[in-house]
């Protein structure tokens, strides 16, 4: 037995938990050594069995709660169904919020050791339920029977379900209705082990202020049987729909979408509003999925920039153009960049929609495009960055350091990514003043930040 490992397997313990991770779980500490146990609270005593031990860490099961935090909920196992596997369930939404806060204060404490930035209470929802606009299920079989859902939580065994609480109404009957026709088509599902069969996920995208439709039907192979049948069925049933798409994912890939798509039917795009602007949106491209939220973002997003008309703006990691536009409006310039060429598509096809022109796209790598932008003579007064989860490429926040934009506005969807890029600004000469997280993914671990940062 290793000794400086206070536990063993099997071991039960009562102990009182410290915190959640980035992933939900709760943490309790035994002579310092951390155990990470789904289902337990910050401030709740638990009995746990100990399940795994590691080196520097282990991980419990949660056998019975002795004293239970506010902020706990009780979820039912029909209602948990409907939560499609959102890790923060057993929270009331209060305590989300805070346990949110808590994390973006701790990976600014730790990762970017940052001092002086003022972080805001999370900017929560009135209603924090049937929020996304999009839903993309993924298809299976059991039992003879095609089934649709959402993963158990760290596998791959499929829950069927019909109705998830944090997608919008038209979203779940989208989903619920075109499970149904694939199912009396016959339609072969999708057979991840062996990679057989046809269907591998329906997904739904939906715009909430111009109420048109999305469907898009993932199949393995470009052969899709009953292809008219399946048109047909599905615009009887849904008269919202807009645009029918098959997209081709060959691969053996956790990836949802492959790189093909067909119009089945309609247009290529639906459209939708965020404030005054209006969106083409097509189906490879990203699009914020809670648009009450995004609303909050954005706004939050131009009152960090401050723009006054003068200044010209570049807008990394784009999208299709949302955050651009919004600035277009404000600036008088704005430069976007964007790996997808599709959503570089939108984006264009987004500006001249509005009247904007002096909004310019390209397509490419935010890291290689700006820096070639810098050397033909392009500054920004404000810069803006919304990357993936992975945060920036170190050498766009080089080049940043080097063009010394007066201000940089840093949209994030992870607190750890965004404190290792503040560092790396702050060391290069900027000052974080204010963080402002906003809730966009309401029962989930997740949580949006959007950051001001300023030239010292
Ligand atoms: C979080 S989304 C933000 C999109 C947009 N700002 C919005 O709010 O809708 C990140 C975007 O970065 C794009 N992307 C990922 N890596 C990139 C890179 N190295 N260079 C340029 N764009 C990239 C993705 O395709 C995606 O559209």
């Amino acid at each position: 037995m290793d000794k400086s490992i206070p536990v063993e397997k099997n071991d039960c313990i009562e102990a009182v938990c410290e915190d959640l991770t980035h992933d939900g779980s709760g943490v309790v500490k035994i002579d310092g050594y951390p155990i990470f146990v789904p289902g337990v609270l910050p401030g709740e005593k638990a009995s746990i069995k100990i399940i795994k031990v590691n080196k520097g860490y282990g991980f419990g099961k949660l056998v019975d709660i002795l004293e239970r935090s506010p902020f706990r909920v009780d979820v039912s196992p029909e209602e948990a169904h409907k939560y499609g596997g959102c890790q923060l369930q057993h929270i009331s939404y209060e305590g989300q919020l805070n346990s949110k806060e808590n994390l973006v204060r701790q990976a600014m404490a730790r990762i970017g050791k940052l001092e002086n930035a003022a972080i805001h209470p999370v900017l929560g929802m009135e209603n924090p339920w049937n929020y996304r606009n999009k839903a993309q299920v993924p298809v299976g079989q059991k039992d003879g029977k095609l089934i649709a859902g959402f993963y158990k939580p760290r596998s791959h065994e499929i829950i069927d379900t019909d109705e998830s609480l944090i997608h919008l109404p038209e979203v779940n009957e989208a989903i619920k209705v075109v499970k149904e026709i694939c199912s009396k088509l016959e339609i072969q599902p999708f057979n991840e082990e062996k990679h057989t069969g046809i269907l591998r996920h329906i997904m739904a995208r939906y715009g909430k202020e111009s109420g048109e439709l999305m469907i898009i039907l993932v199949t393995r192979i470009s052969d899709l049987p009953h292809k008219s049948h399946l048109v047909e069925k599905i615009l009887a049933a849904l008269p919202n729909v807009r645009s029918i798409i098959q997209n081709i994912n060959t691969k053996k890939t956790n990836v949802i979408l492959g790189e093909k798509t067909k119009v089945l039917w309609g247009s290529d795009v639906i459209y939708d509003n965020i404030g005054d602007v209006k969106f083409a949106i097509s189906p490879l491209s990203f699009y914020q999925v809670n648009p009450v939220s995004t609303k909050v973002l954005y706004d939050k997003a131009l009152e960090y920039a401050g723009l006054t008309g003068k200044e010209t703006v570049i807008d990394a990691y784009c999208g299709i153009g949302t955050i651009s536009l919004f600035m277009a409006k404000k600036a008088k310039k704005v430069y976007g960049v964007e790996i997808v060429p599709d959503a570089v598509k939108d984006a264009k096809r987004n500006a001249s929609l509005n009247g904007i022109t002096n909004a310019k796209f390209e397509a490419g790598l935010a890291e290689t495009v700006i820096p070639k932008w810098y050397e033909e003579g392009i500054v920004a007064d404000v810069f803006v960055v919304d990357p993936p989860r992975k945060g920036c490429d170190s050498t766009l926040l080089e080049t940043i350091i080097e063009m010394k934009p007066k201000k940089v506005v840093y949209v994030s969807c992870n607190p750890a990514t965004l404190a290792r890029d503040l560092r790396i600004l702050e060391d290069g000469g900027y000052q974080t003043k204010q963080i402002q997280p906003v809730d966009m993914f309401p029962h989930t671990t997740h949580v949006e930040c959007v950051a001001e940062i300023v030239l010292k």
